[in-house]
């Protein structure tokens, strides 16, 4: 028989097991009823809803993802809404639409269906200190199946932010920067922004261009690959830039073939005057400031700055100075208005903060390549060193297809001959080749030319006659 301890025991014992089981059970069906509720809300509610605000918090900007999604959707889905917001763009050439609020238009990406909703909220009270008086909060929201969750947040959101990328630079104005001087001055000035700038609208293309056509395929070859080398440029571990010198007399097209290919690759373009550049520091400011997508140019790079002698002058200077020689030097400093030294330059075109961009080219122009620094132009900084030239006859080809729509004439063997025994720049060819007036045709400007470059042939060979002597 069993005492009333052994009893108490057992039955101690078989209430702890059945807690034990009972607690195993309530997690067990606990977790299968879990389970079971979200099959059946993942049934009754298969989507999930993503929102992406016109303006994050109380941020001035619009969000970035809102403006790529507003013209991702412009141009993808529009035709499904049917009511549709008008946009101007370009100086009122032409007008992107975009959904208006509360439309909704559906998107397929890799089979997955994704609704698309535009939307606002009234805010009844705006907050007292915001900087947008606005009291309508509009925002975009994505509705996909929860199964295709990770696919529409990592692959698909990327492609629509890339394409709104892509459209925004296709239908942007492209700008021609220029630095202002009066703004580096100093004070609150300082903090303005210090390049100004004006739409840039240039004729110029590479079909324009007059010069050699297979050196002209070849740079127009190194360009296109350049544009297209996003990838190839992180896997070697460059930044995506490159340094083109163009180098010729006045008047071969230097300046006209930065601007073809600012037109050829759709980039900004920022004319850097170095003169008016205080110092290294504010080289840099303004390094940074400048955009992807864009050809930093200096033009006449050897007349800019005294770079070389700048390098110099830093290797004399533990040597002591007399006063006056100080005084002279600070004066001539003074009236330069610059004090850009040529390892700022340096700096500027491969040190670690040029890499605070990408896609861009540096190009520098000049009339004289062997006044500069060889260290400026080494290859890696001016990837590609182009000669501009005295017009030759295929150069000449162009301006005469360009001016009069002209592809021979029997005068052409004439100017051929010309052109091969004189220097004539792209540049005097062109201006004889110009309609001035009512009377010009294609002929007598052919004759004008030949009576040019005759007279530049005799001229030139009095003056070798006049340097014998
Ligand atoms: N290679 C060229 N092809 C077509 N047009 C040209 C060419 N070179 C010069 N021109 C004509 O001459 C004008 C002046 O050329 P551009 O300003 O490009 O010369 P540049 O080499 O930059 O001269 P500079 O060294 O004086 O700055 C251009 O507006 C263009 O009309
Ligand atoms: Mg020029």
């Amino acid at each position: 028989m069993m005492d009333i301890t052994q009893l108490g025991s057992l039955m101690a014992g078989v209430m702890f097991i059945a807690a034990v089981f009972q607690q195993w059970l309530t997690e067990e069906l606990g977790d299968l009823l879990r389970r079971y509720f979200h099959k059946l809300v993942n049934y009754l509610f298969p989507d999930i809803h993503i929102t992406f605000h016109e303006y994050q918090g109380d941020r001035f900007e619009r969000s970035k993802a809102y403006v790529a999604i507003e013209r991702y959707l412009s141009a993808n889905s529009t035709d499904q809404a049917k009511r549709l917001k008008a946009n101007v763009i370009k100086d009122c050439k032409s007008v992107v639409l975009s959904m208006d609020d509360y439309e909704q238009v559906t998107d397929e990406f890799k089979g997955r269906h994704i609704r698309w909703t535009s939307s606002k909220n009234i805010i009844r009270q705006p907050p007292l200190f915001s900087y947008r008086s606005d009291d309508e909060k509009r925002f975009y929201k994505l509705t996909c199946n929860r199964k295709d969750r990770d696919i529409i947040t990592k692959d698909y959101l990327q492609y629509v932010f890339d394409e709104g990328e892509d459209i925004a630079i296709k239908t942007r104005q492209r700008k021609l920067y220029t630095n202002n001087k009066a703004e580096s001055d100093g004070g609150w000035r300082s903090m303005r922004t210090m390049w100004s700038h004006i739409v840039f609208e240039h004729p110029s293309t590479f079909d324009t261009l007059a010069m050699d056509p297979k050196k002209k395929e070849e740079i127009l070859n190194d360009l296109i690959t350049f544009s297209e080398s996003k990838d190839y440029y992180k896997k070697v571990g460059k930044s995506w830039k490159r340094g083109y010198l163009l180098y010729g007399p006045p008047g071969t097209g230097k300046s006209s073939m930065v601007a073809a290919m600012a037109n050829l690759l759709e980039y900004d373009i920022y004319d850097l005057e170095l003169t008016s550049v205080k110092d290294n520091t504010d080289l840099r400011k303004l390094l940074i400031e400048t955009s992807s997508k864009s050809i930093i140019v200096i033009e006449d790079i050897d007349c800019s700055l005294d770079l070389t002698g700048q390098r110099k002058k830093n290797n004399d200077k533990k040597e002591e100075k007399d006063p006056l020689a100080k005084k002279m030097e600070e004066k001539d400093k003074d009236n330069k208005g610059s004090e850009v030294t040529l390892s700022g330059l340096l700096n500027f075109i491969d040190g670690l903060w040029s890499a605070c961009g990408s896609e861009r080219l540096i190009v520098f122009t000049t009339n004289y390549v062997e006044k500069l620094d060889p260290a400026l132009i080494r290859r890696g900084r001016m990837d590609m060193h182009i000669e501009l030239s005295y017009c030759c006859f295929e150069a000449f080809q162009v301006l005469a297809k360009n001016y009069w729509n002209l592809e021979s004439h029997e005068l052409f063997a004439t100017i051929g001959r010309l052109l091969e025994e004189t220097n004539m720049t792209p540049a005097d060819v062109a201006e004889n080749l110009m309609r001035k007036s009512k009377e010009d045709n294609a002929e007598t400007c052919l004759i004008k030319l030949i009576k040019s470059l005759e007279d530049a042939k005799s001229k030139a060979s009095t003056d070798a006659k006049v340097g014998e002597d």
